[in-house]
């Protein structure tokens, strides 16, 4: 399989402070990829550089075949590249459906005029836009609450929400920041099916940044671990946990 995610050397600084430091790794098309660490280590920083967030002070990323750093933030959608955040940007005023159908806007867009003007192509696109929300909402298990009050829902069924409107862009790769927080067991074991699947079945490579770890052993196929912002080893679940450096960064936090 060749990369979906090629990154090299990247570093940021935060005065002085080196958040990500040199870091290189790479992710394989349709693989789902942990990137692990303990409080601090850099993971939200590096996944902020690579969704265009910030700006790092070195580095080069290819990103399904692009140069992603050189791709401002709003084009990354339809290049494919989508992120999940760790508190979420939904609008909670509204319902589960119509948040997810927004996810489809920029893909079934009618036209502005049409648009304005109410033509029939602009109710046909806000159509598609609901019919596709409503499959992914359904493909999660939550059609129950399509009609729901986002503020209403639980933060751990908000966050599938959440996954859901990103699903409906059709990303190739998905970032995806602590996904599991806030949900309870039952909840995150099933995320861990969802993103097993979205790999499996539907190609999407993914970049899970998390700290449930039975999540991150089930649902990974490689997985890379930072500590102050340096790659500090990298490879199967089976070899991560064995890892004796990850034991001893993890145990320094309580967390192993
Ligand atoms: N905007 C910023 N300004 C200054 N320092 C920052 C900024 N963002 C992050 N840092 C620092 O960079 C380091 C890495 O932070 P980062 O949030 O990327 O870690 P993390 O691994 O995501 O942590 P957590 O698991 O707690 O979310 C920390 O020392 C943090 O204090």
């Amino acid at each position: 399989m060749p990369d979906a995610l090629a990154v090299q050397g990247l570093s940021m600084s935060f005065s002085g402070l080196k958040a990500v430091d040199d870091l290189s790794f790479r992710v394989a098309q349709g693989s789902v990829c942990g990137l692990i660490g303990p409080n601090g280590a850099g993971k939200s920083t590096i996944l902020n550089c690579l969704t265009r967030i910030t700006t790092p002070d070195a580095g080069h990323v290819e990103a399904l075949g692009f140069d992603l750093l050189a791709e401002p933030i709003h084009r990354l959608p339809e290049r494919g590249v989508m992120r999940t955040f760790q508190n979420l940007e939904l609008f909670t005023d509204l319902s589960a459906v119509d948040n997810v159908a927004m996810g489809c806007a920029a893909r079934l867009r009618a036209g502005w005029t049409a648009e304005l003007l109410g033509l029939p192509a602009s109710r046909r696109a806000t159509r598609a836009a609901y019919a596709t929300a409503d499959a992914a909402l359904a493909e999660l298990g939550l059609s129950e609450i399509r009609d729901r009050r986002v503020a209403d829902l639980p933060f751990g069924t908000q966050k599938q929400v959440e996954l859901a409107r990103a699903l409906v862009a059709e990303p190739r790769l998905l970032m995806m920041d602590e996904p599991a927080a806030g949900m309870n067991h039952t909840e995150s074991t099933e995320l861990g099916r969802v993103i097993r699947r979205l790999g499996a079945e539907h190609g999407i490579t993914i970049l899970l940044v998390e700290h449930d770890m039975g999540l991150v052993m089930s649902a990974c196929d490689r997985i890379i671990v930072v500590v102050q912002g340096r790659l500090i080893a990298e490879g199967t679940p089976q070899e991560i946990r064995a890892n004796h450096k990850v034991i001893e960064a993890y145990l320094g936090e309580g967390e192993a």
